[in-house]
């Protein structure tokens, strides 16, 4: 076993590793049990949870489809009544008004059921890392990073997870990372030059002291921020070398990273310097001479660090490597600066793009059988992830997985630093992960989501899996289609190793990169199936989504492991506008699937039919949004009536006393309805192990963004599909986590993103649905101390129920716009509602007036 790995096993102390509440970690009870029992050591061992709470969980999903069925029955039966009763005038009318009202709360239920029957059967993963402990038999892996915008995407988040993967415990012969630069940026690549730099202290320090996490910013600077992130090791669970040796090395490896941040914070205020030299000289020519603009340069492939040999190579005393490294390994993985080439003539197909670019370069150069797909700011956190995921690929003689060979990829949940600890936006997307992609494990597998995902090479290729395969298991070599593949024939030899794991080449590096180069060329895709049928999928803002849709329809499945420590964690967006323009594109690029040749409808039958409700949910959600806009405004139709009364819109009030009275009936299914909710809400939480609160923070921002985002998506993909006018990839800026959550100033330090109000056009359908219904509760309070009280009257306090319904639901959002005055809430609050109670007086008062 080389050094590397034997430190490695001894490097996660537990107390280092704050417990996680995850009842999926590697480190369950159960793995030790069956660790303890005997040889046959699976990799990962799977069992479907099957207790008493996902036993009632499935019952009451049942229950509430059965009343679901019962009350549309009764409601269908009763507006049948409403309409033929009415005179022929009023016919038409409410004709209209009763489909409208019944086919929004028939989408609502059927997305509710979408929605819950995929996450039925859940299953648990414990996996055995240590149990891989022939290193010779571990696949090469080849790690995609993209990054695209240095401005946005700070350099040394960037530096720092391409350190993190270096570092991660793995052979070091057998990883390559690719860094993808689609800026073409002279400052991201000095900055990957920079860490490839610092790794040849940085990866040999981490090896020796088992340190974790291995993203150097995080390593040094958690413990003094505090939060979640305190992991520094502590003395008394430091189980590697004598403690005062990892004192001395870490303030030295510490200093030199110290003088790495310094370098890339030249380097990023040169380039600042210069682009704004550039501004000045506003000179298109010029810019190309330099190396051209984000959209328009030439393609590069750049070996910065070569890939290691296969035997450990031991370190020396020499005082100029500054730390002892004797008995480390101090052999690199492979680095890899990849600039796709860009022109304005060609369309670059954004994330998608650059991932084919990566996936041919890395043919011609390591060709590794698995690759990691990695965003630039979501680094390694726990060095084992990447052994983890290997575990869900390949069979061990005497177990692993039984379809090991199926599995095309392996998600891993998106975790997130930095997010508000109330997490106002719902960053954190826990029922999503938890128990959606969760529940999909136990069907097909998990929806790919981008970033920390795990894939089997041919996979990318359009292959079927084993199973499908006529011949026995094996891939026809004439699979290698000039025709799909485009022209290159070193890239169509790299592709037939991989489909029948032969060895067949014998390259020459030098020629490789200039092959590499020629394969990230713009034009290289024209006229062949890449974007369609291999690698990721074009045309669509969320390829991720596609491209996993495209391999489970083939027939493979996929696997999700939360690991404990998380496996990879990233940035998210805490400030409501980009958080807003972060689930806009989401939803237009669902629905951009929707109207594609991948439409979940159309996969044929080796779609498992809960993966296809799965699908079908993930991918016209966003029309929730027209039917949810149209209840939350609901309110202001009496409004609105009673305030124009006088000039003559009755008809508009005539159409809201067309609503149902609350009778006896009607009132009971509500409350059934609500109570099954709940209960489902409530046993879900239990078996998935989020909190109620979390559950609670994604239905409200499932309203916020489905009032807002949602519907300015559903109006893009209209343009799109009617106009041809394509949808935006609009960047998420991304953070540093900070060292200190509070700024110099003592102010808002690591949040002040969130007390950040930015308007944008997408906030105001649900501000005007949030002044709606809270003008109406105004109302409704008016009224009660004008006339009656409202509570007598059920009808009104139905509509009132309602509207607080919808105001809790949206108060994050009132947040938000409150801006820093929503730390001070209450008394804003307060405001708030003197301020629509006053605004409704002024209307009654101008009615009074006009009626006089
Ligand atoms: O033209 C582009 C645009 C984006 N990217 C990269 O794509 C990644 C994702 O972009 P980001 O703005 O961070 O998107 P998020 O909303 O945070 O990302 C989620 O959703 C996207 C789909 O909408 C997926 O591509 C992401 O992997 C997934 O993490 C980043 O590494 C970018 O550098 C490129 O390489 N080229
Ligand atoms: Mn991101």
């Amino acid at each position: 076993m080389p050094p590397s790995a034997g430190l490695a096993t001894e490097s996660l102390p537990a107390a280092t590793c704050p417990a996680k509440k995850d009842a999926y970690a590697a480190a369950s009870p159960e793995s030790e049990t069956k660790l303890a029992a005997g040889d046959e050591r699976p990799l990962v061992r799977t069992t479907r949870i099957s207790t008493t709470t996902i036993k009632l969980y499935r019952l009451t999903i049942f229950v509430r489809i059965a009343i679901f069925v019962l009350f549309f029955k009764w409601r269908i039966t009763y507006a049948a009544r409403a309409i033929s009763s009415t005179d022929a005038g009023g016919m038409n009318k409410a004709a209209t008004f009763w489909t409208v009202s019944i086919a929004g709360e028939l989408w609502f239920a059927f997305m509710w059921v979408l929605d819950q029957l995929p996450k039925t059967m859940p299953v648990r993963r414990a996996v055995d890392v240590a149990a891989l402990d022939d290193d010779s038999l571990l696949p090469a892996m080849d790690v995609f990073v993209t990054t695209a915008d240095p401005n946005k995407e700070p350099p040394l988040a960037t530096a720092n997870t391409v350190l993190s993967i270096l570092a991660a415990d793995y052979p070091a012969g057998k990883v390559t990372c690719y860094v993808s630069d689609d800026a073409g940026a002279e400052l991201t690549r000095g900055s990957v030059v920079e860490a490839a730099r610092f790794a040849a202290l940085w990866v040999p320090f981490s090896r020796k002291h088992g340190v974790e996490p291995r993203n150097p910013e995080v390593y040094f600077n958690a413990g003094e921020g505090g939060g979640d992130k305190a992991r520094v090791v502590a003395r008394g669970s430091y189980k590697g070398r004598a403690w005062p040796e990892l004192v001395r090395d870490r303030r030295r490896v510490r200093r030199e990273y110290e003088e790495m941040r310094l370098r890339i914070d030249a380097l990023q205020a040169a380039d600042a310097h210069r682009r704004r030299r550039r501004l000045s000289l506003d000179d298109a020519r010029t810019l190309r001479r330099r190396g051209g603009t984000a959209d328009d340069h030439a393609g590069v492939v750049h070996v910065l660090i070569d890939s290691a040999g296969s035997s450990p190579q031991l370190g020396d005393v020499d005082g100029s490597k500054l730390i002892d490294l004797t008995s480390v390994d101090v052999r690199l993985p492979g680095l890899v600066y990849v600039c796709r080439e860009k022109s304005h003539g060609h369309a670059h197909h954004r994330k998608a793009g650059a991932m084919n670019a990566l996936l041919r370069a890395s043919a011609v150069l390591s060709n590794a059988p698995f690759i990691l797909n990695l965003d630039c700011d979501h680094y390694v956190n726990n060095s084992q992830a990447l052994r983890a995921g290997i575990c869900f690929m390949i069979k061990r003689s005497g177990g692993g997985a039984n379809d090991a060979g199926e599995v095309a990829f392996v998600q891993f949940p998106q975790r997130f630093d930095g997010v508000d600890p109330g997490d106002r936006y719902a960053n954190h997307n826990r029922v999503f992960f938890d128990c959606t992609e969760l529940g999909l494990d136990g069907v097909q597998g998990p929806i790919y989501v981008g970033t920390g995902c795990l894939f089997r090479r041919v996979a990318l290729y359009g292959v079927d899996p084993p199973r499908w395969r006529p011949l026995g298991g094996g891939v026809a070599v004439d699979a290698a289609d000039p025709a799909k593949f485009g022209e290159s024939e070193p890239f169509l030899a790299s592709v037939r190793v991989a489909l029948n794991k032969q060895p067949e080449q014998s390259h020459d590096d030098g020629d490789a990169i200039a092959e590499a180069s020629a394969l990230v060329s713009c034009s290289y895709e024209d006229g062949t199936a890449w974007g369609r049928d291999i690698g990721w999928v074009y045309g669509t803002v969320t390829e991720d989504v596609a491209t996993g849709f495209c391999m489970h329809r083939r027939g493979w499945r996929s696997a999700y492991y939360a690991a404990a420590p998380d496996a990879f964690r990233g940035t998210a967006p805490i400030n409501l506008t980009d958080r807003l323009h972060q689930v806009r594109r989401w939803a237009a690029g669902s629905l951009e699937i929707f109207f594609s040749r991948n439409n979940a409808l159309l996969a044929g039958r080796r779609l498992h039919p809960l993966q296809r409700a799965a699908y079908l949910n993930t991918t016209v959600y966003p029309f929730t949004s027209l039917f949810l806009i149209a209840y939350c405004l609901f309110p202001a139709i009496p409004l609105i009536a009673t305030a124009t009364a006088a000039a003559g819109w009755n008809a508009v009030a005539g159409l809201i006393a067309m609503d149902m009275p609350p009778t006896p009936t009607y009132v009971a299914f509500l409350a059934a309805l609500m109570v099954t909710l709940a209960a489902v809400a409530v046993l879900e939480t239990r078996w998935s192990g989020i909190t109620l609160g979390e559950w609670w923070r994604n239905e409200q921002f499932w309203m916020v963004s489905a009032t807002s985002a949602y519907l300015a998506a559903v109006a893009q993909v209209a343009l799109k599909v009617a106009a041809g006018k394509e949808i935006s990839f609009k960047l998420t800026s991304k953070h540093l986590a900070p060292a200190n959550p509070v700024a110099a100033d003592g102010k808002d330090g690591q949040y002040a993103e969130l007390y950040d109000v930015r308007w944008t056009v997408l906030m105001a359908p649900t501000a005007v649905a949030l002044a709606a219904n809270v003008a109406s509760i105004a109302a409704a309070w008016m009224s009660s101390t004008a006339g009656g009280r409202w509570w007598d009257a059920p009808a009104a306090a139905l509509r009132v129920a309602f509207n607080v319904w919808v105001v809790v639901h949206l108060y994050p959002f009132a947040l938000g716009l409150m801006g820093r005055r929503s730390k001070a809430l209450s008394p804003v609050l307060f405001l708030f509602g003197v301020v629509a109670y006053l605004a409704v007086r002024f209307v009654y008062l101008m009615l009074q007036f006009h009626t006089a």
